[in-house]
């Protein structure tokens, strides 16, 4: 049986004394290998989720282990051997790269931080990805960061991330700002490196692309799991109304899917199911919450409507 690489255990994250909660009981697991896509609209806790399982801050409840070690019980050291392990793709391309360095300098910074080979074949595996996603020799060595687009930034990001051969890649939105075709050779990028055995913890509010880059989702909505599963049953039959209506609002040729929201005002310090106030098949029972039920060998749903 294969190593158990990630896992989250009930964890809640809240930000105010009021108790909003911007993550709720969630709860997943990843082998080595494995790769697991968030996913959900803005606000949803992606991000935040991220940022937990990186140790950048702190869980409210709940625990997180990494490589076999609870990330509150690592010291520092412990800490910093578990991140070189890994690689993140922050959401924002103008924050998450030094400015005054060149394109190379960035990508190959990386193997200087974590102490891997930066001399010749780290740099000519720099370039190499650099090339790969369209960022040439004339832009690589010329040009300074503060003088690339977003969709540049962003793919001189995963450069950047790759270049350690990271066994963990956590990456945030990394393909916000590409165009389909460049897009793909993000996706390609990645999944080549999956392939080879790199675990993957992926966030996008697209259920298509997450699909095209992980095994397995988890559909979170105001920070409560409303489904898991494979994401290619998720995208094709989904079960909860939040991933149906993700589902139905994807492009697609032909006459678009209809599916009716209801807006229902939601009173404050509401504790019943999150997606109460949009659901079309809300009833009284989704005054209380609906905790995760299983369906199948891996899924789980969140719905009174499957109890
Ligand atoms: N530092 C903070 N202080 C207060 N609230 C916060 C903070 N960071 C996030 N939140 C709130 O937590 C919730 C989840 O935010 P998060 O950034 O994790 O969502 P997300 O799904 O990643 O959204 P996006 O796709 O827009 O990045 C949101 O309601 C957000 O306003």
């Amino acid at each position: 049986m294969k190593e158990e690489i990630v896992s989250a255990e009930n964890v809640t994250l809240a930000f105010d004394k009021e108790k909003n909660y911007a993550l709720s009981g969630v709860s997943f697991s990843i082998q080595r290998g494995g790769s697991i896509a968030f996913i959900g609209e803005s606000g949803s806790g992606k991000t935040s989720m991220l940022r937990i399982l990186l140790g950048l801050i702190e869980p409210t409840s709940g625990r997180v282990r990494l490589f076999d070690k609870y990330l509150d019980e690592v010291d520092d050291e412990e800490l910093r051997e578990i991140r070189r392990a890994c690689s993140y793709i922050p959401q924002d391309p103008f924050g998450g790269l030094p400015p005054t360095l060149t394109a190379l300098q960035a990508v190959t910074e990386p193997l200087v931080i974590t102490r891997l080979n930066v001399k010749k074949t780290g740099r000519e595996r720099a370039k190499k990805l650099l090339s790969s996603l369209g960022i040439g020799e004339t832009l690589w060595n010329r040009k300074l960061i503060q003088g690339f687009s977003g969709g540049q930034r962003q793919r001189i990001m995963l450069a950047r991330a790759l270049v350690t051969d990271p066994k963990l890649l956590f990456a945030d939105e990394p393909t916000s700002m590409q165009d389909a075709s460049t897009r793909m050779d993000l996706v390609n990028l990645i999944r080549g490196h999956h392939r080879r055995g790199m675990s993957l913890i992926f966030v996008t509010h697209d259920l298509l692309l997450a699909k095209a880059i992980a095994e397995r989702g988890i559909v979170l909505y105001r920070g409560h799991m409303c489904e898991t599963g494979h994401t290619a049953p998720l995208l094709k039959d989904p079960l909860h109304p939040y991933t149906m209506a993700l589902s139905a609002a994807l492009p697609r040729l032909g006459k678009p899917i209809e599916i009716k929201t209801k807006r229902r005002p939601l009173p404050p310090h509401w504790k019943g199911c999150p997606y109460f106030s949009l659901c079309p098949y809300a009833s009284d029972r989704c005054h209380a919450l609906p905790p995760l039920k299983k369906i199948g060998d891996d899924r789980s749903v969140a719905c009174f409507l499957y109890f």
